[in-house]
């Protein structure tokens, strides 16, 4: 049986960002900017900021470059962007970004409708942003989406997910984030894939972005965690969802990653306290129910 648990794991903050891109009303910038000072006060140090996508497809993300020219640079603190193509890209360096994102998937048909492209096309917009960002020495992630299953397509072969992933870092990204975009996956078909795409991509190379829409997402990253997978994306308040894939609902919350891994031993380095009060401050200023269970017991 396996137990190979990291020690210590790095949290990946992305509620700024899939926390609040699909919410009907837009939220204020001050408001995002003090979420996510709030986030870096609780010892949060890799947040997801913004988007630098096209602000006619998701309105919620038309004030990145206020969000991130208004945060303070803090030492040790990254603050990451998604860019979907070279203008995307070059309008998050204009506002100061050191650390980008890059998103592909292993479903054809999500592919298209999130991106307007085939997987093929995603991979060819994201090489001058790969020449650009080793010139001005920008760190990029990558992500793969649909890892557990396609809104559109069902199940997506675990093929896909190792050859899209392995592209992913082939082309400079530091680590590849596998997105189960509708919280659709359950532990033994999450340990499948996991155990696939390590023998592509070293787990310290891998982090998981697992959607919560069915509950089974701590039990997934647990399946994960098992092979040295070591980086974690959530939301505090368990806020998220794409607005590309019907019916998907939040990220796992941070606060009940934090909370399970603390209870492991495992350590991160976040205050659960003032992580949780980051929770119910986002949840109070956007009207929306926390979907925290630790936020609910630690008001
Ligand atoms: C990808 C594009 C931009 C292609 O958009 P497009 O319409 O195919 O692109 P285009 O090149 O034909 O341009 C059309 C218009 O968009 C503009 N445009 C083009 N690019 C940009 C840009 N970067 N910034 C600002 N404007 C841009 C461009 O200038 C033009 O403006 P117009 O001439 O019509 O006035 C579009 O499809 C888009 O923005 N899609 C939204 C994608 C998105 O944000 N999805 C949600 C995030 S991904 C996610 O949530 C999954 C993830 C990461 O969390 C992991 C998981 O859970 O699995």
């Amino acid at each position: 049986m396996l137990r190979n648990y990291p020690s210590q794991v790095r949290i990946v903050d992305v509620s700024p960002r899939d926390g609040l891109q699909n919410i009907k009303n837009s939220v204020p910038t001050e408001v995002k900017t003090t979420l996510i000072n709030k986030l870096c006060d609780a010892g949060i140090q890799h947040i997801e900021v913004a988007s630098f996508v096209s602000p006619k497809w998701v309105p919620q993300m038309a004030d990145a470059e206020a969000v991130l020219q208004q945060l303070p640079p803090r030492e040790g603190t990254s603050y990451i962007v998604l860019t979907p193509n070279l203008r995307g890209f070059e309008r998050a360096i204009d506002s100061g970004a050191k650390e980008v994102a890059i998103f592909a998937a292993a479903s054809e048909t999500f592919s298209q409708k999130n991106t307007n492209c085939s997987i093929a096309q995603s991979l060819e917009h994201f090489e001058p942003i790969m020449l650009k960002a080793a010139a001005l020495g920008v760190r990029v992630r990558g992500y793969t989406s649909c890892v557990l299953g396609c809104p559109y397509e069902g199940d997506i072969a675990v093929a896909e997910v190792v050859r899209v992933s392995k592209a992913l870092i082939d082309m400079g990204c530091y680590e590849v984030s596998l997105g189960d975009t509708i919280g659709i996956g359950t532990p033994i078909k999450a340990r499948e894939m996991i155990a696939a795409v390590i023998k592509a991509v070293p787990a310290e190379k891998l982090a998981l972005h697992f959607h919560d829409t069915r509950g089974q997402a701590l039990a997934n990253i647990l399946a994960c965690l098992e092979y040295g997978v070591a980086n974690i994306d959530a939301s505090v308040a368990g806020l998220g969802g794409c607005p590309y894939a019907a019916g998907a609902s939040g990220n796992v919350s941070t606060e009940d990653v934090v909370y399970m891994l603390h209870g492991m031993g495992i350590e991160t380095g976040i205050d659960l306290k003032k992580l949780v009060a980051a929770g119910h401050y986002i949840s109070e200023q956007i009207a929306g129910p926390n979907l925290s269970k630790v936020g609910a017991v630690y008001q």
